[in-house]
């Protein structure tokens, strides 16, 4: 039995804590000190100072003495927070400082990163700093043997107390749980998602299993491998959505798993693509012979394959080739991967000019595309073809208001951009059987109770922060919308509905926010809107501008219309939204037209994160082109054998080129097939070329499934970025990590969590839970003239809490944080038989007639 030793860790852990929380005498006089100290932190552009109050200054000035330099100022008193005492500096949450307030919650954050605690809560959300300024051995299996099963309150903050607690979650409840991981781009998202799979397939893993962590990291690498790029931001930045899925039996143990993929974004000429760059760079003797890759011209350009550090390369390769080898890709399941990939780069040479007659585009070097074809198992001629030649007129089709039409000049394309969408397709069809053959070798057919979900997506980007100062493209505009999305499913989760649960018990808060909580610059919904709103088919309206507000309609869908308009433009386009969202317009705040022309801003993020974005190219990029889809059609009728058998089971087993998913698990296809639904059906299936709008309608289909895990089914993982991508990490940036605090509304998460009463529990339960230790003696069948809530209340009273602890609402009792004791001392209580009479009767009533002949036989 694994009991015993886990219980005694938990108290080990416990007595740990308490002794490091027992103040002596000392430390409580030096604390009464500091506090009449008059310690303060002085906020500014660059960070915060320590300073202290040395006296009053004019009006609403205050004179101050720096603690470092002991120069004297005088500084605005809006610009001043009161600072806690240093033994809070490295507390394991923001919300049991005593003065809680942004300095404090970043000095601590600073301090536990300078210590090498890279985590840390914020209430009930978990935040890692990243990346971790050197390799420090936190996710080890002695770590993580310390929090297998675990209460959320036993453990410090880790990522595998997420983790943890998403599986006692759910197996309490026999519910899917999710985890959610936000935050920019390389704040560490993917790496904390790959820690929390390797945790629960260590510590719950099932007899005799396949699904080992090694096995589970083997398909998360080779998944990044083909799924990441290199970015300003990242080195190996992710370019797809994933919804891994880690499927438990009744008792806890894994039994599957699976990945969706979603919104693959894979344009190898705009982002070099590691998989790409790992087989060119990595690839020797035999095979780069049979890829033809040694008759290749490498000393001529190709936009699709980066020569900056190719060192490690084969190594990387060796590496992928091992990782596909355990996972149970046969070597001719590799081969066709391989031949794939290689026709990718062979295509990169093969460029496009335009032929003799000055009307058709071909490609410039007949050898190069010869290769390509050959590796593709087509002739040289059906590869131009499927590249070059102007797309089927569109067949007549019964008009609909939503179905996205062809734009006239769609038949006229550019050759580069033929080339670049085929290679696309090519890309997007060989991630899917990548994804595939994952898949298969993760999931299983066992039977599942319930799943934890673990959603990573690609993060919040801002080029200006990257040194980079010219404007954001469109899929950055995406990566960023994605975010807003899950801020709004935070915000909801941590804000909204703990004050909307109090409402409804009948609990007020005094905590004086009412009004700024409920306005609207501190929520994402204005920028989700101005993003997405969809266009109002009924408009019920009473004055001129109800009628604007009804017609407005989200900037991806006005860029949707514009793509479909003859003589649109980029112009027009940021036209038609400034004139929706621009002044005088009340949502304003949230958009800028920027100096240079085709540039504005968004205030992402509640204004922390403003970024300019660059419009260039948006019309053409938002519509997928119709070349993307030739490369399915090519791979359709090859006769590389290879490449035909790997196709066709993977079509089989994935379906749509826009996700992938297990072949096993009912609950996994059910949640798969339910998104798949929110893609193909409505709206989404009319819109199925539309890039921009498909972000849309995964972004819902996401939110729609996290809804499904019901209240407190979520956890939040929020990744914060401590240092800018070329900074030294010595130290760090407090703007940087200020901006994201602020985005990630920490604060006011934190402080609704200390200042409202975050456990709660139904009376009746709350009754029910000590029904077991409640004495029998003297039993009274007789029901008891008390209300269960009076009941409650009573046997509150007879804890001896405090009485600001705790709330009775209607239906539930609602406990204070610092009250985590409660649960040991009401068993104290019942065991010392100090409740009265009446409770002892309530709690004999509840219990069972078994319950009670057991409780009997014990008295
Ligand atoms: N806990 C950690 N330990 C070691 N390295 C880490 C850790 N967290 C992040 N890193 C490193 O930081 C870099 C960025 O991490 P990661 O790719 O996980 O970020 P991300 O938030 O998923 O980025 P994106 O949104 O661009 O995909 C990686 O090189 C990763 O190795």
């Amino acid at each position: 039995m694994q009991f015993v030793p886990i219980a005694a860790k938990q108290l080990a852990y416990k007595i740990f804590v308490l002794c490091k929380l027992a103040k002596s005498e000392e430390q409580l006089a030096f604390e009464k000190q500091w506090l009449q100290g008059g310690h303060l932190w002085l906020a500014h552009r660059g960070g915060f100072t320590a300073v202290v109050r040395e006296g009053d200054a004019e009006a609403g000035r205050i004179k101050v003495r720096v603690i470092q330099t002991g120069e004297i100022i005088t500084v605005d008193e809006d610009d001043l927070e009161k600072a806690n005492p240093p033994q809070l500096e490295r507390a394991e949450d923001i919300a049991s400082l005593r003065c809680l307030n942004e300095c404090g919650a970043l000095n601590l954050l600073r301090s536990r990163y300078s210590a090498g605690l890279y985590h840390a809560r914020a209430g009930h959300a978990m935040l890692v700093l990243g990346p971790p300024k050197r390799t420090t051995p936190v996710y080890t299996e002695k770590v993580a043997a310390m929090f297998r099963g675990c209460r959320m309150d036993d453990m410090p903050p880790h990522v595998f107390a997420a983790a943890q607690s998403a599986h006692k979650c759910m197996l309490a409840s026999r519910r899917d749980r999710a985890i959610v991981f936000l935050g920019r781009s390389g704040s560490g998202k993917t790496t904390a998602m790959r820690h929390c799979v390797w945790y629960l397939a260590s510590v719950y893993a099932a007899q005799g299993s396949k699904l080992t962590p090694e096995r589970l990291g083997a398909a998360l690498d080779v998944l990044h491998i083909f799924g990441s790029s290199r970015t300003n931001s990242n080195t190996y930045a992710s370019r797809f959505v994933s919804l891994t899925s880690l499927d438990f039996d009744g008792g806890g143990a894994l039994v599957s798993a699976s990945v969706q993929t979603l919104l693959p974004d894979f344009r190898p000429e705009q982002a070099h693509l590691r998989a790409l760059h790992i087989l060119f760079h990595g690839c020797d003797g035999r095979l780069r012979r049979e890829l033809l890759l040694d008759q290749a011209p490498i000393n001529a350009p190709n936009p699709y394959i980066s020569c900056s550090e190719k060192a490690d390369a084969p190594t990387e390769f060796i590496a992928l080739k091992e990782a596909f080898q355990f996972l149970g890709v046969t070597e001719q399941e590799q081969m066709a991967v391989w031949k794939i990939l290689a026709a990718i780069c062979h295509l990169g040479w093969a460029g496009v000019v335009k032929g003799n007659t000055g009307l058709k585009y071909q490609f410039a070097s007949t050898g190069c595309a010869t290769r390509a074809s050959r590796l593709l198992g087509v002739g040289v001629e059906e590869l131009s073809r499927a590249v070059f030649a102007p797309p089927a007129p569109p067949s007549p089709q019964p008009a609909h208001a939503l179905r996205t039409p062809s734009p006239s000049n769609e038949r006229d394309l550019p050759g580069s951009d033929s080339l670049e969408a085929f290679v696309t397709g090519l890309y997007n069809e060989t991630f899917n059987i990548v994804a595939a053959l994952i898949n298969r070798s993760i999931s299983t057919s066992c039977r599942t109770s319930a799943s934890i979900l673990l959603v990573d997506t690609p993060g919040a980007d801002n080029p200006l922060c990257a040194g980079q100062q010219s404007g954001a493209p469109l899929s950055k505009l995406l990566s960023n919308y994605l975010q807003e999305r899950l801020q709004a499913v935070f915000h909801e989760a941590m804000l909204v509905a703990p004050r909307e649960r109090y409402a409804q018990e009948g609990i007020t808060l005094d905590d004086g926010t009412e009004e700024d909580w409920l306005s609207e610059t501190v929520s994402p919904a204005p920028m989700v809107d101005l993003l997405d709103k969809s266009p109002q088919n009924s408009i019920v309206r009473s004055s001129q501008a109800d009628l604007r507000d009804c017609d407005r309609r989200g900037l991806l869908w006005l860029l949707d219309e514009e793509s479909m308009y003859p003589n649109s433009s980029d112009d027009t386009f940021l036209e038609r939204v400034m004139t929706h969202y621009g002044p005088p317009n009340h949502t304003q705040y949230l958009i800028k037209k920027a100096p240079l022309v085709r540039q504005f801003s968004l205030q992402h993020l509640q204004g922390t994160n403003p970024v300019l974005y660059d419009v260039t190219g948006w019309v053409k990029a938002s519509r997928e082109n119709p070349v993307t889809k030739k490369a399915h059609a090519l791979l359709q009728e090859s006769q590389n054998e290879e490449i035909v058998r790997v196709w066709t089971w993977s079509r089989g087993a994935c379906g749509t080129s826009t996700w992938s998913a297990a072949v096993g698990d009912a609950s996994t296809l059910r949640r798969a097939s339910s998104i798949r639904r929110t893609l193909t059906t409505g709206a989404a299936g009319m819109k199925r070329r539309s890039y921009a709008l498909q972000t849309k309608f995964v972004a819902d289909g996401i939110v729609d499934t996290l809804r499904r895990c019901g209240a407190g089914g979520v956890q939040f993982v929020c990744c914060l970025l401590t240092n800018q991508p070329r900074e030294a990490a010595d130290d760090v940036n407090v703007p940087l990590l200020r901006s994201q605090f602020r985005g990630f509304q920490l604060l006011e998460a934190a402080r609704l969590y200390k200042q409202g009463f975050p456990e709660h529990m139904p009376l009746t339960e709350f009754a029910r839970r000590y029904r077991l230790l409640a004495t029998t003696e003297g039993e009274n069948t007789e029901a008891t003239n008390l209300s269960e809530r009076q009941i409650v209340d009573d046997m509150l009273l007879t804890l001896d809490l405090d009485v600001t602890s705790y709330r009775l609402g209607l239906t539930q009792s609602q406990i204070r944080p610092g009250a985590r004791d409660w649960h040991e001392k009401a068993q104290a209580q019942i065991a010392a038989g100090t409740f009265s009479d009446s409770i002892i009767q309530y709690l004999t009533q509840m219990s069972s007639p078994q319950t009670r002949k057991v409780q009997n036989r014990h008295s």
